[in-house]
């Protein structure tokens, strides 16, 4: 039997209409389940567009994203947001902790909206704290603002709210461009070896071919999307 893809899809068609028109489609990728994928691309090719896309932040004008099977076209943005706070973990480029939050509190976050996600998470103080450790942040790391952190003790607490509660599909948006090559190293390992034992399947996009050597698959950008921008 064949399983259903971490991520799917079909025949999308997205369009920015301000700062000048940038149209993007892409008529078929898959992220298979435990698989993780870089997607390469240079500055402004449209990886973090893709990213929206595939989190449901923003919607295609045509076309499919389905996520472990699951349609994200019909639902509404509240829907997709409780959507996406079960089934996917997000790394975002600039991390987006709240700063004047604890660490336990910004690695809880996802969970709040998510009662599934939340089950599966278990004693979330407990969680919270195995995380930390694991993610080798210090022992009193979960009382903390989070802006008290250094910026790779940030990233760490970053993993640690996407992997909260085994979601499975973890999505990354170039979480290692600002670091050096041993720290971008030592990132993608605890990345990796928290999402084997969630069996997540991992996307990053990235300009950093670089990376590739850690992932299953390398796929550039402009082999399964084209885009388009209007002139100014
Ligand atoms: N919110 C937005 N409104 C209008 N246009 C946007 C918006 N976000 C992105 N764009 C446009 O979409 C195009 C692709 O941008 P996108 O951020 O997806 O590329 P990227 O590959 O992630 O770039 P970078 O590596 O620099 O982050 C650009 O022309 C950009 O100006």
């Amino acid at each position: 039997m064949t399983q259903t893809p971490a991520l799917a899809l079909t025949n999308v068609q997205f369009g920015w209409q301000s700062r000048g028109g940038f149209t993007l489609s892409c008529p078929s990728f898959e992220v298979a389940q435990g698989e993780s994928v870089l997607l390469l691309g240079e500055s402004g090719s449209g990886k973090s567009t893709l990213l929206s896309l595939i989190c449901g932040i923003i919607t295609a004008r045509s076309g499919t994203v389905a996520v472990a099977g699951h349609d994200l076209g019909p639902l509404r943005a509240g829907q997709r947001d409780r959507f996406r706070a079960e089934q996917i973990g997000v790394i975002f480029q600039q991390f987006n902790l709240l700063p004047y939050a604890s660490v336990a509190d910004n690695i809880a976050l996802p969970l709040r909206f998510a009662p599934s996600r939340r089950k599966r998470a278990g004693d979330i103080p407990a969680t919270t704290t195995t995380l930390c450790r694991d993610l080798g942040l210090p022992e009193d790391a979960p009382h903390l603002k989070a802006g008290q952190l250094s910026v790779g003790q940030q990233q760490r607490v970053a993993v640690a709210r996407a992997l909260i509660g085994h979601p499975p599909l973890i999505v990354a948006d170039e979480p290692t461009s600002a670091l050096d090559a041993a720290t971008q190293e030592s990132f993608l390992k605890l990345m990796f070896n928290q999402a084997r034992q969630s069996h997540a399947s991992v996307l990053m996009v990235s300009h950093d071919a670089r990376l590739a050597t850690h992932f299953d698959s390398t796929i550039d950008l402009s082999d399964i999307v084209t885009t388009q921008r209007s002139a100014a």
